[in-house]
């Protein structure tokens, strides 16, 4: 035997109705002998028990109600059944429509409408779906017979979620099909969620009905499988409405399937299917519309996998009650008496937690019964709440609860060391967990606000063969926000393919306009992010954009120079953002602010990068760092920090003008945004003072001193434009430098030098014996003496300025935190 069921939308149309005749007649070719499940046509039940109501209220327009639900039926038939075949099938759906309206107007005229006339009420979907398609099926020249479960399916009187009587069912239904081989052996199309007590009242058999129809005639006919045919395809590694990335389990085991649907999967429910499950019947979970697809086998082993864990699934409103007190602690029974109650009322918990402190019990409830819940605790424990034995029953609400499934979780380590780190870094805060023994489900309870993050990091993490995913926000799309995206969209498969990460720029802003998109913007359209197109900038309004999205695994980036952007960093990173940036601002104000960025990103568990802030892609800060959480102490760095100013010293020669030479730097992409803050020495003071910070010293601004290398009519310049004239004007000036310097037998470098406690920059004439004499274009060179690097220092040279090399330098970091999230 063969069971196949079909939910409401499998029959929620013609066109579907015609799918799941097809499915049928494909498997009546083969030797099984096979039995058809169907729920009432999709939205018909609901429609029933709206109808009810109405009918209580007194609202005549049921009637209305009633006839749309007919006409629904009558379109199957006029589309299905041949034109001189449909009269007889007309009135038998107008009877039974007949007999439904009896049954209203009884209840429009005593105005109560108890549970067991709603069962009654609610069984004509099912009644009336099965009879018109099994005459469809006829029509179509296939045997087939309509078959209400009521004479079937014996069960108790609890109206509205009857239990089964198996001993009264099991012979029902067997000596039912072995009646129908005996006779042309037609498929029998039987109703879901139906049943009827010994007294013959209808009974409907609750939540997942339908499909408890099929492992009912399944357990008892002993069937080869069960297939529950449906609207996806099989069950998904978690819920696809909130996690885009999840994709098909091909085979679950009886009791993942159990764990992920108590925890919400919404495909099957698989509590319904027990007596399938019992007699070790395996269950199929097809896709009506896509029935090439194989869906998902569940049955009581699984095939090996590739992941740990098989499924997350998610309940997504709770509410968490809170007994604790000093009172309870080596006490026996105050469970005993809190659950007892809780039973007593039945109020079903969904997770437990006791610490074994024993100070305290929580469990969560549907949030609904949760003011009557406390009022329940409140009484039962008075006496203890008055002698101080327990404090008062809190509640907490809008919470969620995340499970994690999976057989292969069992004894093995690591699962939740995983689970607690991703959820860590994304900023979500644990609120109670729960593990039962049986090892195969971790259940946390989160706030509902991060839940949807959540899911999203896990699943990321847990189903590593997918991309993890990075989201970035990009303040500045100037050369170096530019090239960024540039770069990133071109390394874009390479990433995926080889590192496992995808990067999604959801943000972009320039001082002018801002665009986001929470999916991920096409950076092919932005090739020229110069020109968003989107509204106007509002820093404000785009890092609230970033918090409220609430993303995983989210990066700001800022490639801007701006003064007050970096007032944003602080709040950023304590919302678990990741900042990475070139922008020097932040990290050479005052050294408590300096202190504040490395403190809060260490409590929050994110990063804060800056590489490109000295030496642009060169590796000088890792380095630094290294050293200093090494042990290792540093007494003196010498250093040429400016790309600009280095290619300036180095291109400026007799004949030609300097003024010439700043504009090829700028043009070159060494200069700052503005050039008066290299051509200063600002640029290098800012970079001076940064690496003594990283080196382990607590510096302020003021204790590096600039020697300038600008005439004081050039540093007057109050623009940029005015400051290309003063120095055209002075040019005599810079002449004067050079051939003095060319007199010596030197060359013009501006060094910055450590030592001591004191940072000094100016500009020097080396000679050919000096180290920084062969530089060459834009290079920098740092050389770090240290306790370890004492008889010759460590020494970091290369190209320290221009748009790829410093992008690039972005890039690593951020790329870095991928790495560190995942
Ligand atoms: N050019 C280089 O070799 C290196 C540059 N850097 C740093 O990179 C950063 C970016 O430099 P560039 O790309 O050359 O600058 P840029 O002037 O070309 O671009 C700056 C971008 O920031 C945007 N912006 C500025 N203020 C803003 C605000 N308040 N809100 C929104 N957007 C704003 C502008 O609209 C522009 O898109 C600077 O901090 C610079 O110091 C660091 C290392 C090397
Ligand atoms: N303008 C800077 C760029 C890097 O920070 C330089 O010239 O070095
Ligand atoms: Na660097």
């Amino acid at each position: 035997m063969h069971v196949l069921k079909f939910g409401g939308t499998s029959v929620g149309s013609v066109e579907s109705i015609r799918q799941v005749i097809r499915i049928v007649d494909s498997h009546r070719q083969q030797s099984n002998p096979i039995a058809v499940v169907l729920s009432a046509m999709g939205g018909v039940t609901n429609q029933l028990i709206e109808i009810g109501r109405m009918a209580t209220n007194g609202q005549l327009d049921y009637m209305e109600l009633a006839r749309r639900i007919e006409d629904r039926h009558f379109n199957v038939i006029k589309a299905l059944i041949p034109i001189k075949e449909q009269s007889k099938v007309f009135a038998t759906v107008r009877g039974t429509i007949n007999e439904l309206e009896d049954l209203l107007r009884g209840v429009s005229l005593i105005r109560e409408l108890t549970p067991r006339t709603m069962d009654l009420i609610m069984s004509f979907g099912e009644r009336l779906s099965n009879l018109v398609v099994a005459e469809c099926v006829k029509a179509g020249g296939t045997p087939a017979t309509f078959c209400d479960a009521r004479d079937l399916i014996k069960t108790d009187a609890q109206f509205g979620h009857a239990e089964v009587n198996y001993t009264l069912t099991t012979p029902l239904v067997q000596g039912y099909f072995a009646d129908l081989s005996n006779s042309s052996s037609p498929i029998p199309f039987v109703t879901g969620f139906i049943g009827s007590t010994e007294k013959g009242e209808t009974t409907t058999l609750g939540r997942g009905g339908s499909d408890y129809t099929a492992s009912i005639l399944g357990a008892a006919l002993n069937a080869e499988v069960i297939d529950i045919w449906t609207d996806v395809d099989g069950m998904m590694t978690a819920d696809p409405r909130k996690v885009p990335n999840a994709f098909n389990i091909p085979t679950i085991t009886y009791a993942e399937a159990m764990e992920l649907s108590h925890f919400g999967a919404k495909v099957i429910y698989p509590p319904s299917l027990q007596p399938a499950f019992a007699r070790n019947i395996p269950i199929r979970v097809l896709n009506t519309f896509n029935a090439d697809h194989p869906g998902t086998l569940v049955s009581r082993t699984a095939e090996r996998r590739q992941y740990t864990i098989t499924g997350i699934s998610s309940i997504d409103d709770v509410a968490l009650v809170n007994v604790q007190g000093s009172g309870m602690i080596g006490v026996a029974g105050v469970s005993a008496k809190l659950f007892g109650v809780l039973a007593a009322h039945r109020i079903s918990v969904i997770l437990i937690s006791q610490a074994s402190s024993e100070h305290s019990i929580c469990f969560a409830i549907d949030p609904k019964g949760a003011d009557r819940v406390k009022a329940i605790l409140d009484a039962e424990f008075a006496v203890d709440i008055d002698h101080g034995h327990i404090d008062n029953i809190s509640i907490e609400r809008d919470l969620s609860i995340i499970a994690t499934v999976g057989e292969g979780m069992r004894k093995s380590s690591g699962i939740a060391g995983k689970l607690f780190s991703v959820l860590g870094k994304n900023g979500v805060n644990i609120v109670a967990v729960a593990q039962g023994s049986s090892e195969i489900n971790i259940s946390v309870v989160i706030t509902k606000n991060n839940l949807s993050k959540a899911l999203n990091a896990l699943h990321n993490v847990f189903f590593q063969s997918e991309a993890r995913v990075l989201n970035v926000f990009l303040v500045g799309t100037g050369l170096i926000g530019q090239t960024l995206l540039r770069q990133i969209h071109a390394q874009d498969a390479y990433l995926r393919q080889e590192k496992l990460l995808k990067i999604c720029v959801v943000g972009l802003a320039n001082t002018k306009k801002m665009v986001l998109d929470p999916k991920g913007l096409n950076l092919e359209q932005w090739q020229d992010a110069q020109q968003i197109d989107g509204v106007t900038t509002s820093l404000e309004a785009f890092v609230e954009k970033i918090k409220s999205y609430n993303l995983p695994n989210s990066v700001f980036i800022d490639c801007t120079s701006d003064k007050d952007i970096v007032q944003h960093y602080e709040s950023l990173l304590d919302a678990n953002i990741s900042v990475v940036t070139p922008n020097k601002v932040a990290n050479s104000g005052s050294y408590a602010e300096y202190r504040r960025l490395q403190r809060t990103a260490l409590n929050r568990g994110v990063k804060f990068l800056y590489e490109t802030n000295v030496g642009a892609g060169l590796p000088i800060i890792n380095t630094l760092q290294g050293l200093l959480t090494s042990g290792d102490r540093f007494l003196k760095i010498e250093a040429i920090l400016s790309g600009t100013l280095s290619y300036i010293f180095n291109s400026f020669a007799p004949g030609s003008k300097f003024v010439d030479v700043v504009r090829e730097a700028k043009e070159k992409g060494y200069t700052e945004p503005d050039p008066r803050d290299d051509l200063s020495g600002q640029d290098v003071a800012r970079k001076i003072l940064i690496l003594a910070r990283e080196a382990g010293f607590e510096l302020e601004p003021s204790d590096v001193t600039v020697e300038t290398l600008l005439p004081p009519a050039c540093l007057a310049a109050p623009t940029i434009p005015a400051f290309f004239d003063s120095l055209e004007a002075e040019n005599g000036y810079f002449e004067k430098l050079l051939s003095d310097a060319s007199d010596r037998g030197e060359k013009l470098r501006m060094i910055a030098t450590f030592e001591n406690g004191k940072a000094v920059i100016g500009l020097r004439g080396v000679g050919p014996e000096h180290p920084f004499y062969q530089l060459t274009g834009a290079d920098n060179i740092i050389s770090f003496t240290t306790e370890r690097y004492k008889e010759r220092p460590l020494v970091i040279k290369g190209p320290g300025a221009g748009a790829e090399v410093t992008a690039s330098g972005v890039f690593a970091d951020m790329v870095s935190i991928g790495s560190y999230l995942g």
